[in-house]
């Protein structure tokens, strides 16, 4: 497993625009060393500003946007269009404004979408989708140079809350019914799924994140705390503003 780095930035505007650079060179090297990128994107508040903040980076145009793969940790499952979605946000902050390929933007599906008004069949559809892109003898899940998450007041990332039997669940993807947080109905990447990524970043800003963020950061358990049980492969990054940051015991910031 690898081990967590953690960088500290002075607010939420400088995190999300410092996340937004590093977003920019992970696709770029993912490029030059792969010939494609493959981001896996988060719903919530700072992540809607990474958004914003990529689509008014001029390095945004050295991207080959023609060559990225989007998929979504997580999605809230509602009608299509409805801007309570993850999907909904991303499009109108970022993906509707780069030139992007669209049949390489695989959003989880809607409660009107191609699987119906399922969840269990919506994830379902949604794995197949991920086995589809991973190709033929290569598993259940494509490569994902990097997978991004924000973290719950209660520590819960993607739609993995504490406690759920989610948590229980080794398919990629999967349907969570009475969610703590509105709308009660969500489809998730599983842990096991997340924790594929090459890069895994924790996202996070504002006090109301601290005391999760510290007690991941302590060592507390996934199935109480889910934030503590994501790992990439080659790097887990937490990505602080100060707020967020504060009961992160010092040893293990980086302070920019
Ligand atoms: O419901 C969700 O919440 C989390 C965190 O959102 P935030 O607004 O508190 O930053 C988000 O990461 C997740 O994707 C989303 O579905």
């Amino acid at each position: 497993m690898s081990e967590a780095s953690v960088a500290v930035h002075a607010d939420a505007d400088l995190l999300a625009q410092a996340v937004a650079a590093r977003l920019l060179v992970k696709m770029l090297d993912a490029q030059a060393d792969r010939g494609e990128a493959s981001v896996v994107l988060t719903g919530g508040r700072i992540a809607a500003a990474v958004y914003r903040a990529v689509a008014t980076l001029p390095a945004r145009d050295a991207v080959d946007w023609s060559r990225v793969d989007v998929w979504w940790g997580d999605e809230r499952f509602l009608p299509a269009g409805d801007p309570d979605r993850n999907e909904t946000q991303a499009r109108a902050a970022l993906l509707d404004v780069v030139p992007i390929d669209p049949a390489r933007v695989h959003p989880m599906p809607a409660s009107d979408g191609p699987a119906g008004n399922d969840p269990e069949a919506a994830a379902a559809w949604y794995g197949e989708e991920l086995a589809r892109a991973a190709g033929p003898g290569h598993g259940t899940l494509p490569h994902f140079d990097v997978l991004m998450l924000g973290v719950g007041e209660d520590g819960h990332v993607a739609s993995i809350f504490p406690e759920h039997p989610v948590h229980y669940d080794t398919r990629p993807c999967s349907a969570v019914r009475g969610s703590p947080k509105p709308p009660a109905v969500r489809t998730t990447l599983t842990l096991p799924a997340i924790n594929t990524a090459e890069e895994v970043w924790l996202v996070a800003g504002g006090a109301d994140k601290a005391r999760a963020v510290g007690m991941a950061l302590a060592g507390a358990g996934p199935v109480q705390l889910p934030a503590a049980g994501v790992h990439g492969v080659g790097r887990t990054r937490w990505l602080l503003d100060r707020a967020a940051a504060a009961d992160v015991p010092a040893r293990l910031r980086s302070l920019r």
